[in-house]
């Protein structure tokens, strides 16, 4: 497999591997995350349920304080009035806001039924109120005021089994805010319990009449309800300290202001029943009302602190979902871009050097693209450089040694003095060099040519004029002899003109014409010395006779001799000669 395959290869499977790993973990973290929100949902109906409570709880003290007003009271009753108004109002939202919530509930979940009776009671509660604080307070029997105090507290109490349910829930949900919730129960019970004692004292104070001995029983059993609510808080405070953050500041204020200031006051009341209370109905709900308060905002910031733990959870968890996706995703991004420049820096390098050993070994010595700039990289490139170097000197060598191979065979073929082809050459052509003969082609004729009385001019002018003469008489010949017929210096004052494709009479034609070339200007020897030279001719062509070199060049010759004893300066052809 090639290095890029296997490299492409090996970045799938590495980032299959993450893929794998991370969703396995991102799956943990989105159910957590969906274990979570739904942990914030339930949280949020057990303080919604608790806020709905608080509020029912709270709309009694202006209710109860109504009571005890004449309308003529004026200002007091009006702003009393307006009071319970936006009281009533506080419980609507908050009963609305928890009917819309637990619509979107699982079935299991707090009954809807439970919520509607509980909004019907209060609805019931509210309208006996209206109609006795219509009545003047001399008009209001104990019994009826009594009645819808009554009408209140029952009111309140149909929402425990819903508190009781999204309790259950909540601590099932998110256990480990257990305690936090825990304790928001805590000081919403103490709220009721307290506001409960309260309401059944505003009878016996309007009155003023003693506590009837059932209500001192419930009162004693709320009581008894507070003290272990008390006791079930996780230290007492210290009546000196001072808390550090909003849930100690407030429990601070709630034991000097509740359990250190109105519960005594409470029993001290319970304990005077039927004497002088010295103080009225409305003064001691007005009292009373801001520590119950007080107890509700410790149970409102215990709910918000568990709210915003489970949001947090929450929280962590989509930013962990976010961080593996980002995580894989860089991940992704890394082994592409590794992969990537693997490819540039290393396996591109590769297949270019590879590109131009095989152009180098084809003979292309051009430089082709070059990549990657990597120490080992430029190491192959020089590699490369240095093969180029050497190839081009050995080509050089070679066509340097092809040259010189075609010079000393042109040399070893050509005759010194004339510059024609020598005998040699014509007997390599003709194969007259091999030892069996060599069948002639009928298209070859032979003309040759021996120069008259030669050896007189060396003997009278010396061998220099001599060779002077031979130089004039082949440039004379070379003159009239082109491709592809051919001009050699056969022997000493003896040349050959061998000839392809033409017929004897092209050939005589020839002959003659270099015969006349050669006798009718006389060679200037030098610039006293003139000489007349002639030459004979004997001329032959291949035909059914003559089949081989050796039979031409017989014919050619006896042609020549022929010449010769005819007094020179002539041609004879072969077929004369025969004849
Ligand atoms: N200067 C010179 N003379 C040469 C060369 N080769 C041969 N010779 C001379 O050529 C002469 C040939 O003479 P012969 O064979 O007697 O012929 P000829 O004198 O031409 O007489 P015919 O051929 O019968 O007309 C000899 O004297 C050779 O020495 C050469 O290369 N240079």
């Amino acid at each position: 497999m090639q290095l890029q395959a296997q490299l492409r290869v090996g970045a799938a499977l590495l980032l299959a591997v993450a893929a794998v790993i991370s969703v396995y973990v991102f799956l943990g973290y989105a159910d957590a995350y969906r274990q979570s929100k739904q942990n914030l949902k339930t949280l949020t109906g057990y303080d919604q349920v608790l806020k709905a409570g608080n509020a029912i709880s709270a709309e009694r003290a202006p209710s109860n304080i109504l009571l005890s007003l004449d309308q003529d009271a004026g200002q007091l009753y009006e702003s009393t009035e307006a009071q319970m108004t936006a009281a009533r109002q506080r419980t609507d939202l908050a009963l609305e806001q928890l009917h819309r919530l637990v619509q979107t509930l699982p079935s299991d979940n707090p009954d809807q039924a439970e919520l509607t009776h509980a909004q019907q009671s209060l609805l019931q509660a509210r309208t006996s109120i209206d109609q006795l604080v219509r009545h003047a307070p001399s008009d209001r029997s104990p019994q009826a005021l009594q009645d819808v105090i009554d009408e209140m507290i029952i009111a309140r109490k149909q929402l425990d089994p819903l508190i009781s349910d999204f309790y259950g829930q909540a601590v099932r949900d998110a256990p480990a805010q257990a305690g936090i919730m825990h304790m928001a129960r805590v000081f919403s019970d103490l709220r009721e319990y307290s506001g409960r004692i309260g309401s059944m004292l505003i009878v016996p104070l309007s009155t003023p009449e003693p506590i009837s001995p059932a209500r001192q029983l419930i009162i004693a059993k709320l009581r008894g309800h507070i003290d272990q609510l008390h006791r079930l808080m996780p230290s007492h405070i210290d009546p000196n300290a001072q808390g550090d953050d909003d849930i100690g500041r407030m429990r601070v204020q709630v034991e000097h202001g509740f359990f250190g200031h109105t519960l005594p006051l409470i029993d001290q009341l319970v304990a005077r029943s039927g004497s002088d209370y010295k103080l009225r109905a409305a003064a001691f709900t007005r009292q009373l009302t801001p520590d119950l308060m007080d107890l509700e905002k410790l149970e409102g910031l215990f709910m918000q602190q568990a709210l915003a733990q489970v949001s947090q959870v929450r929280k962590d968890n989509r930013r962990h979902m976010m961080l593996i996706g980002t995580y894989l995703l860089a991940f992704f991004l890394f082994v592409l871009t590794v992969l990537r420049a693997a490819e540039r820096l290393v396996i591109r390098p590769l297949l270019l050097a590879r590109q131009e050993i095989i152009n180098l070994a084809n003979g292309d010595l051009r430089r082709t693209l070059r990549a990657g700039n990597s120490a080992e990289v430029r190491a192959l490139h020089e590699a490369l450089d240095t093969l180029r170097r050497h190839h081009i000197n050995s080509m050089q060598l070679a066509v340097e040694r092809d040259e010189l191979s075609k010079a000393l065979r042109r040399q070893a073929h050509t005759d010194a003095l004339t510059g024609l082809w020598n005998r040699h050459a014509l007997e390599e052509i003709t194969g007259d060099l091999s030892a069996e003969p060599v069948r002639l082609s009928k298209e070859r004729g032979l003309i040759l040519i021996d120069v008259d009385y030669f050896k007189p001019i060396n003997d009278e002018h010396g061998h220099v004029v001599g060779d002077l003469v031979l130089r004039e008489v082949a440039g004379r010949i070379r003159r009239f002899v082109t491709t592809p017929h051919m001009a050699f210096r056969y022997g000493g004052e003896e040349f050959a003109i061998l000839s392809n494709g033409l017929s004897m009479k092209e050939l005589c034609l020839l002959a003659e014409s270099i015969r006349h070339a050669i006798a009718s200007d006389a060679i200037m020897a030098h610039s006293s010395l003139k000489l007349a030279v002639t030459a004979s001719f004997g001329v032959a062509k291949g035909d059914t006779n003559v089949l081989t070199w050796m039979d031409l060049l017989n014919a050619a010759d006896t042609a020549l001799y022929q010449a010769k004893a005819q007094g020179r300066n002539q041609l004879v052809s072969a077929e004369r000669s025969s004849s």
